[in-house]
């Protein structure tokens, strides 16, 4: 059964969350480390600004009249750099970001295009594609962009508060008093951590019907379903209203306590600022600079606060992204052709998907030149054993060899460059057909595009106003069933491997077609090793060796 989206069962610590970070962040590292020097002297820049204004002030109400052009000057020039600075550090840091979310995503898409037979059932392609949009996302907005702000917001936070308590230690105190560091609590973070958890499985839940929905429209148009469909998906927006909902009222309990707390930050400063500069114990430039201050500390404590559920969020689009990354990965390994592969050997094959034994000590031989045919009931393993040949899964015991003109060898992934294989259904592209024919061809080794769409009856497409050249919809729109198992076929054949695994290749065709085509691939397929998964029983008839599994 495919994984509920929201059984994340994944649950890392931060240790392990801040591993995988800093693994992700390689290659990003110096880019990441100038953003991060270029974002300190901007502090810098900022806290000169509150000294030297503060300093200007003083000196412009000083009875003696002194020379105020560099300070003036020195105010200028760090606002200005400051400014230079800000615009490309945020600049730099998009680049970064968007960088390391196209890295990841593209990670994480190899991980499931290349894992295991067993763990793809287990995902709903709904599900992985919100993941990789959304959480990938999330996470490189976190490496690259909330972690450092975070840690330079600290420090302009610690920068301004300590400039604060060498003007005025009690005021500083006090500010740091009435903060809302509440926000930083454990049962905060907790809670915010379940709510995002269950607002992005009901995402992904909601992103599942949306595909189906719309994978399957004609279909449901047709079933007369559109309206339990339509329910279902109505449903699951109503659960995420009101998992958001939960959300934005948390979120609104807090801000509205946050600026509780910034506001009385200001006025008691202001307060006792005027105080203090009417008892004569500072000075006008004294009080500016506690108002600037103030302003620097608030400012990043907010700022602080708002990347709280930013941090929540990437923790659990980090457990969600470990978890789609969890199991077994198929190794890249180079392809290998052989030289005119004469027998593939089949000898006491079984296997069983979990508990549930499907093929149990098989054996077949197939020889070039003597098409067989696989027949049998529905659900007898056909279809597996296509899985097993093509190497996607494993068998439980036994072994299949390959014998060409340099001897035998036990088949694996590495020759799938061999086989032309042909799956149930509509199996093409969205692109023009002739993108579809030449997808996996290498130069020199195929044969040519007209022969393979005559060999495979298609040469229909030939005469089509754009030939070759037309334009497919997803899964085929603008072809018939019968018309797209051709142009796949067709395909199939286009890069002329030895050995040909055709499922149900004349499931959609009339019989007088059925049977051109299973003459004139029989006709050009005499030196090719052939194996027809079929319950056309004329085409079973046509085929020297007939096995019946059952
Ligand atoms: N991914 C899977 N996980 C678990 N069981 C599976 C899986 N795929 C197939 N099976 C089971 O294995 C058995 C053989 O399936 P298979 O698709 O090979 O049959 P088939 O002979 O090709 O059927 P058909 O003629 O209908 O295409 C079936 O009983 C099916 O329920």
């Amino acid at each position: 059964m495919p994984k509920k989206p929201s059984a994340v069962t994944n649950n890392n610590n931060l240790k392990q969350h801040i591993r995988w970070a800093w693994s992700i962040s390689q290659g990003y590292r110096s880019k990441l480390l100038l953003y991060f020097i270029l974002e300190l002297i901007a502090i810098v820049l900022s806290l000169l600004f509150v000294y030297l204004s503060k300093k200007a002030v003083d000196m412009a109400i000083s009875p003696e009249d002194l020379p105020l052009k560099w300070t003036l000057i020195g105010i200028v020039t760090s606002v200005a750099v400051g400014i230079g600075i800000r615009a490309y550090t945020s600049w730099l840091n998009e680049r970064i970001k968007m960088m390391m979310t196209f890295q990841l995503q593209r990670n994480m898409l190899d991980a499931q295009m290349l894992s295991v037979w067993k763990l793809i059932k287990n995902w709903h392609t709904g599900d992985i594609q919100i993941r990789i949009q959304t959480d990938c996302e999330e996470v490189a907005t976190m490496i690259a962009k909330s972690a450092l702000s975070f840690l330079l917001t600290v420090i302009q936070l610690l920068a301004s508060l300590a400039f604060l308590w060498y003007m005025d230690p009690m005021l500083a105190l006090l500010i740091l008093a009435i903060s809302p560091l509440f926000l930083f609590s454990k049962i905060y973070f907790q809670k915010m951590r379940k709510l995002s958890r269950e607002v992005k499985s009901e995402e992904s839940n909601f992103s599942n019907i949306l595909q189906e929905n719309l994978r399957f429209r004609l279909l449901i148009r047709a079933m007369g379903i559109f309206p339990k469909r339509r329910q279902k998906l109505t449903a699951s927006q109503q659960e995420l209203f009101v998992l958001k909902m939960r959300q934005l009222n948390f979120s609104t309990y807090t801000q509205s306590a946050m600026k509780i707390c910034i506001n009385a930050g200001y006025l008691l400063t202001f307060i006792w600022g005027i105080y203090r500069l009417h008892s004569g114990q500072i000075s006008f430039g004294t009080m500016t600079a506690f108002l600037q201050l103030v302003a620097r500390i608030q400012t990043p404590i907010l700022a602080l606060i708002t990347y709280i559920p930013g941090f929540v969020r990437f923790r659990v689009s980090a457990d969600r992204l470990l978890e789609l990354k969890e199991g077994e990965i198929e190794p890249q390994i180079e392809q290998q052709r052989l030289l005119g592969t004469t027998v593939l050997k089949i000898q006491d094959l079984s296997f069983r998907y979990e508990d549930k034994w499907v093929l149990n000590n098989l054996n077949l031989n197939l020889m070039a030149g003597q098409p067989t045919a696989i027949v049998g009931p529905s659900g007898k393993g056909k279809t597996t054993l296509i899985r097993l040949l093509l190497s996607l899964i494993k068998a439980e015991k036994g072994q299949i060899l390959l014998t060409d003109r340099e001897g035998s060898r036990p088949l694996t992934a590495a020759h799938r460059i061999n086989f032309a294989y042909i799956p149930q259904g509509n199996s093409l592209f969205s692109g023009t057909i002739r993108e579809n024919l030449m997808l996996h061809v290498k130069e020199g080794e195929h044969i040519a595009l007209e022969k393979a769409l005559w060999i495979a009856c298609a040469e229909f497409v030939l005469e089509l106003p754009d030939g070759v050249d037309t334009v497919v919809g997803e899964s085929g729109m603008g072809l018939s069933e019968g018309q797209a198992q051709r142009i796949a076929i067709a395909r199939a054949l286009m890069h002329n491997g030895d050995i040909w695994l055709f499922d149900e290749v004349t499931s959609a065709l009339d019989r007088n077609t059925a049977d051109t085509l299973i003459k004139r691939l029989l006709d050009f397929g005499q030196d090719k090793l052939c194996l027809f998964v079929t319950h056309d029983l004329n085409l079973a008839d046509t085929c020297v060796q007939r096995i019946y599994l059952d």
